[in-house]
């Protein structure tokens, strides 16, 4: 493919199991916080949720000044971005104004509709395309999308149905100029959209996804529950793809498409629902109890604490499960089921949070910790493990109930001990680390602020964890955005 030629440190090679993919052509391979590539987004569109709010080019806040007065659909954050997107705009514009309409009748999505647009508007203006604000940025044409995968054939009647129909009406409300493509043709485009875009963070120092775009290059970038790289919003509608470690020669570079910090039967079952494929990443085939998967979604012996893990097989469905330390057998509907409690606790205390009832989420989260947590008081006399990822999320949404709740000093506790559960099965470099790292940080100060600690020794000792914490988040998001990135400056700017 010519766009990997522009890019002289990776080579494309075809994966059996994954079909083609990246690895690292540079002999000496690629350090942690190295870009990988700036790609200019073929077309992207702003999500109809931000609408008025972020710039159509650049996603940074947007001028409600700067908008579209015909179709009132797009607005920008200055003169120059609106003048960078005029001519597949003055394309897109009439289309736009009857978008809801097209959507409503054909049943398809509204951003998938207003991507598609985009994308053929402008394949009929590619030759107007301003140069990208990075230099080097890769540039990519209709023909790189065409190479894209897709998948079609397995999103259902309903999908093709109703995509074919919001296509045909597109095309129909397009001039002949720009309607060149035939309905199914466009279809395929969908599928496309679907295997391969990409949600854009902002470029407001809110950690938010404010658009989807297709990126060419980045879309070749196959996906792994133990990613290396990492990508993120470079401005002007360019993606940075980073290296989060040392990636040695010849080893393929890797996305995680999905939250890694979840069992592993619940990534791949999100990834075959919304990618249509099983994952043969490294992590979900080698054996689990190899795999921090075995900590991630591990349950535990009352007996033996967290050496007690109870060793199974996903794949071989070994039943039952035996404990590694006295070998006490228990069925794997047993421990489905002591999971799946713990599971429909923790949906009940989101759901009361997300209604800003927090008290009543805190109760549910500490009735969670009593009965599932270590030295838990559950008959069954089981565990999961400390750093089970629906004990970690507890105690995240535990600490931003006691926040809005006014107990400073609990929020901060859990807020620590977020921390230290994590640090065993979440890479350092990471988007969530870095946010645990901010969140720290951020509940210390408020803290201090109210003077929760009096005592000078003390004190000083929590100034010292503040600053530590926020010098962790910079440190991560050094590694993972590009330097002059929002939520880079945001944590640079707690540091002081
Ligand atoms: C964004 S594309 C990545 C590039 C793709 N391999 C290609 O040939 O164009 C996503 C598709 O790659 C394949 N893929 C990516 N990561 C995979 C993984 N971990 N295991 C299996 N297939 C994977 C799936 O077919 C998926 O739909």
């Amino acid at each position: 493919m010519s766009v990997v030629a522009n890019v002289p440190s990776l080579r494309l090679v075809h994966d059996a199991r994954k079909g083609r993919a990246l690895v690292v052509a540079a002999p000496e391979g690629v350090a942690a916080g190295t870009v990988l590539f700036y790609e200019k987004a073929y077309a992207g569109a702003v999500l109809s949720a931000f609408k008025g709010a972020i710039c159509n080019v650049c996603y940074k806040a947007a001028d409600p000044d700067i908008c579209c007065d015909d179709c009132s659909e797009v607005t920008y954050c200055s003169d120059e971005c609106q003048a960078h997107m005029q001519h597949v705009h003055e394309l897109e514009c009439p289309v736009l104004e009857d978008i809801d309409l097209i959507a409503k009748k054909s049943g398809t999505d509204r951003d998938l509709l207003r991507l598609l647009l985009r994308m053929l508007c402008t394949r009929a203006t590619e030759a107007a395309r301003p140069s990208p604000a990075i230099p080097g940025a890769v540039v990519t044409t209709f023909d790189d999308v065409l190479q894209m995968v897709h998948a079609t054939q397995l999103l259902g009647d309903a999908w093709n149905t109703s995509v074919l129909k919001g296509a045909t009406m597109l095309l129909d409300a397009l001039t002949p100029a720009v309607a060149t493509l035939s309905a199914k043709d466009v279809v395929e485009l969908a599928g496309r959209v679907n295997e391969n875009s990409y949600s854009v963070d902002s470029w407001t120092g809110q950690p938010q996804v404010t658009a989807v775009c297709m990126f060419p290059l980045a879309g070749l970038v196959n996906h792994s529950c133990d990613p290396n790289c990492t990508w993120s919003n470079a401005g002007d509608s360019i993606v940075a793809v980073k290296a989060t470690r040392f990636i040695p020669c010849g080893e393929e570079i890797a996305l995680t498409y999905i939250d890694t910090n979840q069992s592993r039967d619940v990534r791949q079952r999100e990834l075959r629902a919304t990618k249509h494929f099983d994952c043969r990443c490294e992590r979900c085939t080698e054996a689990l109890a190899d795999s921090v998967d075995f900590r991630v979604d591990g349950v535990c012996c009352a007996a033996c604490g967290v050496d007690g893990l109870f060793v199974g097989s996903l794949t071989t469905k070994v039943n039952p499960w035996a404990c590694k330390g006295c070998g006490r057998e228990v069925a794997v509907d047993g421990i489905e089921q002591f999971k799946q409690q713990a599971a429909a606790l923790l949906a009940r205390a989101e759901k009361s949070y997300d209604t800003r009832q927090y008290k009543e989420a805190a109760a549910v989260l500490d009735d969670l910790r009593d009965h599932f947590d270590v030295g838990s008081s559950n008959p069954s006399s089981l565990f999961l493990h400390p750093s089970h990822y629906i004990l970690t999320k507890a105690l995240r949404v535990l600490s931003d109930c006691n926040l809005k709740a006014g107990a400073i000093e609990a929020a901060y506790a859990n807020r620590k001990e977020v921390i230290q559960r994590l640090r065993t099965v979440v890479q350092e470099n990471s988007f969530l680390m870095a946010t645990c790292y901010f969140d720290l940080g951020d509940v210390i100060a408020i803290c201090l602020k109210h003077q929760v600690w009096t005592d000078d020794a003390e004190v000083d000792a929590k100034r010292a964890e503040l600053h530590a914490a926020f010098q962790s988040c910079v440190d991560i998001r050094a590694v993972c955005l590009v330097e002059s990135h929002p939520l880079l400056l945001a944590a640079q700017e707690r540091l002081g």
